[in-house]
């Protein structure tokens, strides 16, 4: 079934070339759909366009068969909830200023009349944030300390947490693990496969790390200068059929 159904999608800054053109695909409920391919080629500009932190020239987003792309701040915000993401760098997505106690209810504060959750419960502040935290297998004893009292791997992890922590359908990780070392890596990965499967979360997982992608997608998508130019089942990555691009990204991983 899908969730999310993008039609060629385009994205101009000012007057240059396009940054993504014509841009189509869609996400099926419950599954990890990757967006592969090399530093610039515009995966970062199509999960901003989504999110509608930037705006797009022309094409169609649309959630659950509810059309996206026109609506104004207001009208979206009964949807943003459905959409979280986790950026490459969670200390520039944690304030320096707040206790992970504080960050980790932030999302629930802002939208906790419109929630109906199914695996999460707010008994109290405490409580909650204990749940939180084990459920991103944190010790709960990190919940009085600062962002920069924890590892990059702990901090990706309050993040994934937050992001959680109000039941979207749909989260859009781009790079989460790009920070990470190798050992934190795989951990990270390890944890939101399991995340996506208890929590019947789906996932948009932008990287540039093709072995990374194949440990968690379902379906792989590479982008080219703008474009989708290969798509296909997880599978099917080595499969001789693989686009030219495709085969030279596996030759390199
Ligand atoms: N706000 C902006 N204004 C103008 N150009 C931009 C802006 N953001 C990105 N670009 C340009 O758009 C192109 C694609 O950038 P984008 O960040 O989407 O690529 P990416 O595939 O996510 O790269 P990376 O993996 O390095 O993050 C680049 O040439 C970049 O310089």
């Amino acid at each position: 079934m899908t969730l999310l159904a993008v039609k060629e999608l385009s994205k101009t800054y000012r007057q240059g070339s396009p940054v993504i053109s014509n841009i189509t695909f869609d996400l099926n409920k419950g599954e990890c759909l990757a967006l592969v391919g090399e530093s610039g080629s515009g995966k970062s500009t199509l999960a901003r366009c989504l999110l509608r932190i930037e705006q797009i020239d022309r094409g169609k987003i649309s959630l659950n068969g509810s059309a996206l792309e026109q609506l104004s701040e207001r009208q979206l915000k009964p949807f943003r909830k459905n959409i979280q993401a986790v950026f490459q760098n969670p200390a520039a997505s944690l304030n320096p200023k707040l206790k992970i106690k504080d960050a980790l209810l932030d999302p629930y504060e802002q939208y906790k009349s419109e929630l109906n959750l199914a695996h999460f419960s707010y008994p109290s502040k405490e409580a909650s944030v204990n749940q939180l935290l084990e459920a991103v297998e944190l010790p709960t004893s990190l919940a009085d300390r600062y962002p920069h009292e924890l590892s990059g791997g702990q901090r990706q992890r309050v993040t994934i947490a937050r992001a959680i922590s109000i039941e979207p359908e749909l989260i859009i990780l781009d790079e989460p693990t790009a920070s990470l070392d190798v050992i934190s890596q795989d951990a990270v990965l390890r944890l939101l496969t399991d995340l996506r499967k208890n929590l019947n979360l789906s996932y948009l997982f932008i990287s540039h790390d093709l072995a990374a992608v194949n440990q968690v997608s379902q379906r792989i998508m590479v982008m080219k200068d703008g474009q989708i130019v290969d798509q296909f089942e997880q599978e099917h990555l080595l499969a001789e059929d693989r686009h030219a691009y495709t085969k030279e990204l596996v030759s390199t991983f």
